[in-house]
């Protein structure tokens, strides 16, 4: 029987190509968003092209619907595998500028919305009796303090805590808990900053990137395909012993 992986944030961007790739190499693949026209356009691609996928939509701050989805995608495949927390806002937010409300919104969305998906499925795991691999979405921004970035940032380094806690607690059961640390991706998410950035300055949207991107060693923007491809990694058997590690994506911003 396919492995089953379950993938949030999926109706574009990283998201999307990694739906796309870990089809490709032969799950059977849940996608989850807030808005099923675009994951049925996923679901409609990743089957053009020979792959098994299914769409869910829920809000990942919500925890009842990330076990709903959970829950849905056991009861249509009758397994369950992978769980890639990937959904995630990045408001642009000078620290003069942070309000209550942003604060609120992008944690409940990127720290809870991980938590909440690390949680149902360690409960999938555990009803189903066997371990899985959950992997969550980090950012360079996460590994190296980003200005302009104050909320997004600090909640991206909590999920690098999250992971590295959870793969202790989980380790005991031969669960893995890894995050992915993209660099600067070519997704609507990254254009928008660009552009708030830039515009924030009183300059181009290609100012306001290349303060992102001018330290990437490879001297170019990341496709969403590169991080699928670690994301490919992490989701299959040749990453069995690593587990609390983030594997970083990003063209060498930064070496440790
Ligand atoms: N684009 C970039 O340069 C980088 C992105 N990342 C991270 O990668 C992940 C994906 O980012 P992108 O594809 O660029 O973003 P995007 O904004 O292009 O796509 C994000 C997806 O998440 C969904 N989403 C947002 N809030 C949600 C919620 N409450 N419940 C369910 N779905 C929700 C959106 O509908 C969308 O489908 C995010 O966690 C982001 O922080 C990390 C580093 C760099
Ligand atoms: C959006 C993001 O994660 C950046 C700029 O690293």
């Amino acid at each position: 029987m396919a492995k089953v992986a379950l993938v949030t944030g999926a109706g574009q961007g990283i998201g999307k190509a990694i739906a796309e790739r870990l089809a490709k190499d032969g799950f059977s693949v849940v996608v989850v968003a807030r808005h099923m026209d675009a994951l049925q356009k996923v679901v409609e691609g990743i089957k053009a092209n020979g792959g098994e996928a299914f769409a869910v939509t829920a809000d990942v701050a919500k925890r009842d619907e990330v076990f709903a989805a959970v829950d849905q995608a056991v009861e249509h495949y009758g397994d369950f595998n992978v769980m890639v927390n990937n959904a995630g806002v990045a408001p642009t937010t000078p620290i003069d500028t942070v309000t209550p409300e942003d604060l609120q919104k992008v944690y409940s969305i990127n720290v809870g919305g991980t938590i909440w998906g690390v949680q149902a499925a360690h409960a999938a795991f555990k009803k189903l009796g066997h371990p899985g691999k959950i992997i969550n979405a980090t950012s360079q921004a996460g590994v190296v303090g980003n200005p302009n970035l104050t909320v997004y940032s600090s909640s991206k380094f909590a999920i690098r805590g999250i992971t590295q806690v959870t793969a202790r607690e989980l380790a005991e059961e031969g669960t893995t808990v890894n995050a992915y640390a993209p660099g600067i991706v070519k997704t609507p998410m990254m254009m928008d900053i660009a552009h708030q950035v830039g515009k924030n300055a009183g300059k181009s949207d290609e100012w306001g990137m290349q303060t992102f991107a001018k330290d990437i060693a490879l001297k170019r923007l990341s496709e969403p395909e590169d991080v699928a491809n670690a994301v490919a990694f992490l989701a299959g058997p040749d990453s069995d012993y690593i587990t609390g590690q983030t594997l970083e994506v990003d063209g060498g911003m930064q070496f440790h």
